[in-house]
């Protein structure tokens, strides 16, 4: 339906130009999610009007507010969302939070926060329903900071039973390798690290990924992001059923040999794709091809993210 680009921001805000907004009217998946699914990697955008977007932001995005993540929640199937500080917020967390306070308990959350932060704050995120942290080295994303405040941070976020969520580039895990490593928690990675999928799947890069997973048995990763990683498509629109063909080997390999250790998320509202925005119900019939059994299914939309941000149910 509508990949035009006419939603608003509100507020003293203009959206960087190009900007795709999120796909209006999405498909009713026809793959049934489990009871109790959980989409583990989303955001809410503003509305500029109430929850200013950050002055060191490196994009303008439309808003996407809390309103309609849950009812995009409701539409695809999904019990419960896991709401991930968007860049464009920097680190202030109140769009994020307000999500959380007003879901009834069905979101969870992952911050952004400096070494200023006051363990009162961390205090208060908690009972807003945080349970992690996002450390992001992604350069166009986000400026530098330096790694002993964000170990600092690790230390102190430990303390509470939270994780680390790390967002890189697959060419910058060497380099990434020490640092992560060293971090006193579960770690989760974004998007599977961002493979480059026109490479094979047994080349280096891919391979230290899977060596760094192996090695580690605290760190998890997020098999999302197919739209973001394809190169050769077909794109989640139209209807189609066997979208982004190039990513299912990568993403089936991490869930077959880490059942345990996967998580799965929409990544509405889909920050910066540049070359089309998918229909998320045809991005829910994508996960079958990554989780072919209906035990890799349950573990990977219901039991690894209940575990890690429902702990007590
Ligand atoms: O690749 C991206 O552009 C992207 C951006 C953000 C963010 O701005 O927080 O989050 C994501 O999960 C992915």
């Amino acid at each position: 339906m509508s990949q035009a680009n006419d939603k608003p921001t509100s507020g003293d805000f203009t959206k960087t130009a190009g900007w795709l907004d999120w796909y209006t009217g999405p498909a009713k998946p026809r793959f049934q999610l489990p009871a109790g699914a959980v989409d583990a990697h989303c955001h809410v955008f503003g509305p500029g009007a109430e929850f200013p977007y950050a002055p060191e932001r490196k994009y303008t995005p439309c808003d996407a507010s809390k309103a309609q993540l849950f009812a995009l929640r409701d539409h695809l199937g999904f019990a419960r969302n896991v709401v991930v500080q968007a860049t464009c917020h920097g680190a202030d967390n109140r769009a994020m939070v307000d999500a959380c306070l007003a879901s009834g308990g069905k979101a969870r959350g992952v911050a952004t926060v400096r070494r200023s932060i006051t363990d009162d704050e961390l205090q208060q995120l908690h009972a807003a329903g945080v349970r992690g942290v996002r450390f992001n080295f992604v350069k166009r994303l986000v400026d530098f900071t330096p790694k002993d405040e964000l170990m600092e941070i690790a230390g102190r976020i430990a303390q509470l039973g939270w994780h680390v969520v790390i967002y890189f580039e697959a060419v910058d895990l060497p380099e990434l390798w020490d640092f992560f490593t060293a971090l006193p928690t579960t770690v989760v990675v974004d998007h599977m690290g961002r493979p480059d999928v026109s490479k094979p799947i047994d080349g280096p890069e891919f391979q230290l990924f899977l060596k760094f997973m192996r090695q580690h048995p605290n760190v998890w990763s997020k098999v999302s992001c197919p739209e973001r990683l394809s190169v050769t498509g077909p794109k989640a629109l139209n209807g189609e059923q066997a979208a982004y063909r190039d990513v299912v080997p990568f993403a089936r390999k991490v869930v077959e040999e880490f059942p345990d250790r996967v998580l799965w998320g929409t990544d509405w509202p889909h920050p910066n794709l540049k070359d089309h925005m998918p229909d998320d119900g045809l991005l829910v019939d994508f996960i079958p091809h990554i989780a072919p059994t209906a035990e890799l299914q349950r573990k990977l939309l219901v039991d690894n993210p209940m575990r890690l941000y429902w702990p007590e149910l």
